[in-house]
């Protein structure tokens, strides 16, 4: 599992806003290390009392992400309950959420540092199918940018996937619908049934975020018309890069045994970095 941590060990900072059940908060925690105190920058995620029952679910998530490691995957310390509050306790990530900072940075983004994000982001996702682990909340504001990444130095940007939060399979069915178009068709259908390619599509929306600004798909539809994006087979609205367009769209295949496994996803960004030579001279080729 993972470490207990007291609540007399943990310092609330300011407030960092909110995830979709929790409220979180930049934080210090404290260790006795070789009879020393040491203080560690933490991000604390303090579930809803609304949520108060779905702590298993919650916790959980925290225990999937402690119990493999990866240099992409978020570190988690542990968990605190002290009272009514049920808190998660993850590293500071220094960049915060990747959604945030594309839009913060508008375009400003070379393609090939969005293709270097992409990468890591398929990387990760093959380390989880290789230990049939599915994450189930891929999401452009689930990954966390550890590392800006300086072209003009010769740097390049470090990602961290974040814990999947609480599961759409115990929160209902208007959280799932919310979730439209991260979430993979088959899983509002059957939750309970959802294998390893649901996080394939969820890749394909985060891909479409990562070239189109860190701007949330399908913005502004209410809950019936997102199902009814779903009900009717409809695509994302695809970017100008036809090769990018064929791997967004063979990543949200409706048929979940149609889309493309996460070898066959590291292949295909390959062959985008090699597929236009115009990108090492980051040509904008994300234009949609
Ligand atoms: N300005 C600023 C700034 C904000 C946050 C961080 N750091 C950080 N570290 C984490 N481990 C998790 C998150 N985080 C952000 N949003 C969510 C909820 C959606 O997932 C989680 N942010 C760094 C800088």
């Amino acid at each position: 599992q993972f470490q207990m941590i007291r609540h007399e060990d943990l310092r609330l900072e300011e407030s960092l806003g909110r995830g979709s059940f929790t409220r979180i908060f930049k934080g210090s925690k404290t260790d006795i290390r070789e009879g020393e105190r040491q203080n560690t920058d933490v991000l604390l995620k303090v579930l809803d009392g609304s949520y108060k029952n779905c702590w298993e679910s919650f916790f959980e998530a925290a225990s999937l992400m402690s119990q493999i490691s990866h240099k992409h995957l978020l570190l988690v310390y542990g968990i605190s309950v002290h009272r009514s509050e049920n808190i998660m306790v993850q590293e500071f990530v220094k960049y915060g959420a990747l959604d945030l900072f594309l839009r913060k940075k508008q375009g400003s983004v070379p393609v090939s540092w969005k293709l270097d994000v992409a990468k890591q982001l398929a990387c990760v996702l093959n380390f989880l199918e290789e230990k049939k682990i599915v994450h189930g909340n891929i999401s452009a504001k689930n990954l966390l940018l550890a590392r800006e990444g300086d072209s003009s130095i010769g740097t390049s940007p470090f990602i961290k996937l974040s814990d999947p939060g609480i599961s759409v399979a115990v929160t209902g069915r208007d959280v799932a619908l919310d979730r439209i178009p991260w979430v993979a068709p088959e899983v509002l259908e059957a939750p309970e049934t959802w294998g390893m390619e649901c996080d394939k599509w969820s890749f394909g929306t985060t891909l479409w975020e990562i070239f189109n600004g860190g701007k949330a798909p399908l913005q502004g539809l209410d809950p019936q018309q997102k199902l009814m994006f779903y009900e009717n087979h409809e695509q994302l609205p695809s970017p100008k890069w036809t090769e990018l367009a064929d791997l967004i769209g063979r990543c949200m295949e409706y048929d979940p045994a149609l889309r493309p496994s996460s070898r066959g996803i590291i292949r295909q960004l390959n062959s985008l970095i090699t597929s236009d030579p115009g990108l090492s001279a980051h040509a904008d080729k994300d234009s949609f």
